[in-house]
Parts: C-alpha cells; sequence; structure tokens
C-alpha cells in the first residue's frame, strides 16, 4: 500500500507528517518509524507525527521520536501539525488540538508563524546547578560557559543515562545569555539520542527556567537555537506559570510516497 508523506520542519526539527485521519498508518510498527526516520536509510527525521480525528477538536497528535517509539509532547512539532493541518483544510488561521500532555490551542498567520499555547508549568524545581520542569516533555536546564564549543551529545547522555532521571530520562538543555531577554540554548534529546537544531518544549523550559532563576525580568523570552529564533511568552502566577506560548515558523520541505 502506499501513503502520503509530507516533510516539515521547525526552526531546524524536522518531522515525516502523515494524515492518519482514514486510519492508513500501522501505529504500533516501532522498525518502520525508526526507519522511515533514519538519514540513510529512510526519508529522515527527528520525529514522526500522525494528524488523527478527534471528536472535540479539530485533530489529534499522536508523536514518535525518531527510535521508533511514542513519546511525550513535541513542541515544534505541534506547530509543524498546526501549518499541515492548514495545508490539508482542515483549520484556517486558529486550531485547537489534543496532544498526549492535554488540549492546545494555536494560531498560524499568512507567513507560517505559529503560536502555540503549551501546557500550564506547575512546577520548577532549582537545584545547585540545574533546573528541572516538565513543559509537556522533561528537561533538564543547565547555564554552560563556551556554549558553541560545548560538548553536547557526550555531556546530555550523560545526564539523560545517568542517576538523576532513571530509566525515563530526560531531554537536556545547555544554556548561554545573550541579554537581558535573550539566551541561547543547545539541547540533547530523548528519543533522538542526539542533539537536534531545536526544541520546542526545551526552548519553553530554558524560558521558564531563567525567569524563575532571577536571569530575566520579561516575561517574553527570545531564544536563539541551532536552527533559527524562537519566541516564548507566560504569564508567572504564584509560583505556576500560564498562559505559556511557543512561538516561531513552521514550514512545508517536501511530499512523497512511502511503500508499506
Ligand atoms: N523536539 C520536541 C521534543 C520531542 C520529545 C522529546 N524528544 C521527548 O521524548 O521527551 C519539541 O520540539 O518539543
Amino acid at each position: 500500500m502506499e501513503i502520503n508523506f509530507y516533510k516539515y520542519q521547525g526552526t531546524g526539527n524536522d518531522f515525516i507528517l502523515i494524515d492518519n485521519r482514514q486510519d492508513v498508518f500501522s501505529k504500533n510498527n516501532t522498525k518502520l518509524v525508526e526507519t522511515l526516520c533514519n538519514r540513510r536509510f529512510g526519508i529522515g527525521a527527528d520525529g514522526l507525527i500522525l494528524l488523527e480525528n478527534d471528536n472535540s477538536t479539530d485533530f489529534k497528535m499522536v508523536y514518535y521520536n525518531s527510535d521508533g517509539n511514542q513519546s511525550s509532547m513535541c513542541g515544534n512539532g505541534g506547530r509543524c501539525l498546526v501549518a499541515f493541518a492548514k495545508s490539508l483544510g482542515i483549520i484556517e488561521n486558529k486550531a485547537t488540538f489534543i496532544a498526549t500532555d492535554g488540549l492546545h490551542h494555536a494560531t498560524i498567520s499568512d507567513d507560517g508563524i505559529v503560536s502555540l499555547q503549551m501546557k500550564d508549568v506547575d512546577e520548577v524545581r532549582i537545584e545547585d546547578s540545574y533546573v528541572f520542569l516538565d513543559t509537556g516533555s522533561p528537561h533538564h536546564v543547565q547555564l554552560v560557559e563556551d556554549l558553541e564549543h560545548f560538548e553536547v551529545k557526550e555531556k546530555g547522555a550523560a545526564i539523560r543515562y545517568g542517576e538523576l532521571y532513571g530509566k525515563a530520562g530526560s531531554n537536556v538543555n545547555f544554556v548561554s545569555q545573550k541579554s537581558a531577554d535573550t539566551f541561547s540554548l543547545r539541547t540533547y534529546e530523548r528519543g533522538v539520542e542526539d542533539e537536534t537544531l531545536s526544541c520546542g518544549t526545551g526552548a519553553t523550559a530554558v524560558a521558564i527556567a531563567m525567569k524563575a532563576l532571577g536571569k530575566t525580568e520579561s516575561n517574553k523570552v527570545n531564544l536563539n537555537v541551532q536552527g533559527g529564533k524562537l519566541e516564548v511568552s507566560f504569564t508567572p502566577t504564584e509560583g505556576k506559570y500560564v498562559d505559556v506560548f511557543l512561538k516561531g515558523p513552521a514550514a512545508f520541505v517536501f511530499e512523497g510516497n512511502i511503500s508499506v
């Protein structure tokens, strides 16, 4: 059987998107997802996302990491899926969708900038050398010197597989401050098991962690990621963060067919 796929990217975090409203994709085939995401034997992507029907929202998001396993929320993937839903005619400039971490609202401008509401963050754990929080996916956030030359893959893997996070592991973000409201980050992604060019839940985690640490006064933070620029805004309230929005570009790259 032939299945259409669409490749999208959001600040260089790239995804294979499949319209699965007719149940065409075999959802438990870990090996198939892993092969499709493989950059030498497949299409190549950091993850694969299915767009499915949902009774109470515009669509449902089902996310797989490139290791072939379903995982937690993907912020850049969610933004790409909104652009995909628009191209399919499912939405116009506004969307609601359901993902593993609950309900999301989003808007998309005519030039492809997607603003995606992320889950509220109820707890920010501040430790001596790092911050941990869940923005839909778990994130370790650590300020470092010389981010440009930092060994993200090696040091990220050591933390992801280390004693702090047990079997589930965590995504790991290394950060440096650029100005009062701007930070650069590089992310080691769980499930990709490598540095990616951008991570949306990671950028969200860094923005909130920097606010919680008092590194910025601003409730709107600019994030330089390896693949571009993102903006995260939020409202702090009694130790929590609500109205959290992740904003940035989401773009179609190419489409094709796969035989399964
Ligand atoms: N790239 C994503 C994060 C995807 C999930 C992550 N790899 C995990 O399994 O925790 C993003 O843009 O948020």
